[in-house]
């Protein structure tokens, strides 16, 4: 790869700072009363919210790239739904966004509805982590773009994972580009990025896997069952999103297993796009769980692929072995 993708960097850095910023002064409105009552409108008003700029950030530098984002306006236009456009409105104003109209924000949204694959496209979650964002936990803002089937720049917010050194609240922006390695720095502020690596474990009883919190979207029993053959004795790191790619990628763990729960889902490219660069990026490896590559260049879905497997590399390939001997 020729290209610095400088202009891309910036550009995704900058929109996916001010868009985790969004979401974390939404999320920290949620409240108990909000929690019984299973209301679902803060995630929507900040996912809406963080697609709108980052869409809007995307397209005033590079009009010609399609964006396959997570949301898209359609349910917004209805008058049924006014006053719920309003509330997105209302948020972009008080976050200092210029001219945030209802017209806008339905248009910024809808630059992230392309549907198919494109040679050059940019893959966005607005909210990766929806069940997580609810509970205070993790959750992240991911944006990558594809280049010929291949990620090329992946970006992920991570808004409660703490940057070391600082103020555990801060956040951690954590980016890659092909060939040019993992970086970390503070999401609240300016700072020199962190070249970070995945560990150099290489005895399955020392490791530290994680996986979802939600069993329904990776399967506890079997990552148990694994780790009891593969002698894994610590408890796993359960966290929501793609934040466990960049547990792994910042050597904090060193396997995340996304075990499938039922035959017939395919994981979104959303979900993974960032994720996957970080990681390969801080010298890991990433493959589904045949220990195929994911393969990018199917339309929003991996298609060809079940599960994830993420490792440090040296992991890698006996994980994959044992794998092999499960059923799904
Ligand atoms: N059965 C499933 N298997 C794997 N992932 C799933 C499943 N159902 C939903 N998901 C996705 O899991 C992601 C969150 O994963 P995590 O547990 O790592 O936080 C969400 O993006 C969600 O997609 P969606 O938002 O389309 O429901
Ligand atoms: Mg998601």
């Amino acid at each position: 790869m020729t290209e610095t993708l400088e202009q891309e960097l910036q550009t995704a850095l900058l929109a996916v700072r001010q868009a985790a910023l969004i979401c974390r002064t939404v999320q920290s409105a949620i409240t108990d009363e909000v929690l019984e009552k299973k209301d679902k409108s803060p995630v929507t008003i900040a996912d809406f919210s963080s697609q709108a700029v980052i869409c809007r950030a995307l397209h005033n530098a590079f009009p010609e790239d399609p964006i396959i984002g997570e949301e898209d306006a359609a349910e917004l236009k209805g008058p049924e739904n006014r006053e719920f456009l309003e509330k997105i409105v209302a948020e972009l104003t008080a976050d200092g966004i210029q001219d945030p109209t209802p017209e806008n924000v339905c248009t910024w949204i809808d630059y992230g509805g392309a549907k198919t694959y494109s040679d050059r496209f940019w893959t966005l979650d607005p909210i990766d982590g929806t069940k997580g964002f609810l509970r205070k936990e993790q959750y992240a803002v991911s944006l990558a773009l594809i280049v010929e089937g291949k990620i090329v720049l992946g970006v992920l917010g991570c808004p409660n994972l703490p940057f070391p050194g600082e103020n555990p609240t801060a956040g951690t922006l954590y980016y890659a580009i092909a060939g040019q390695g993992a970086y970390a720095l503070p999401l609240v502020r300016e700072q020199e990025p962190k070249r970070i690596r995945v560990t150099t474990t290489s005895d399955f009883s020392e490791s530290r896997f994680c996986e979802s919190v939600e069993s329904g979207h990776s399967s506890h029993s079997h990552s148990q069952q694994l780790a009891e053959r593969l002698g894994i004795s610590k408890e796993p790191r359960r966290l929501d999103s793609q934040a466990k790619y960049a547990v792994v990628a910042q050597g904090e763990a060193d396997i995340y297993m996304r075990l499938p729960t039922r035959p017939g889902y395919r994981e979104k490219i959303w979900d993974h796009a960032a994720g996957v660069l970080l990681v390969e990026e801080a010298g890991g490896e990433v493959t589904d769980i045949h220990g195929n590559p994911l393969q990018f260049d199917q339309g929003y879905e991996l298609k060809n692929n079940q599960g994830v497997i993420v490792t440090n590399g040296h992991l890698h390939s006996l994980l994959i072995q044992s794998l092999d001997e499960l059923e799904f």
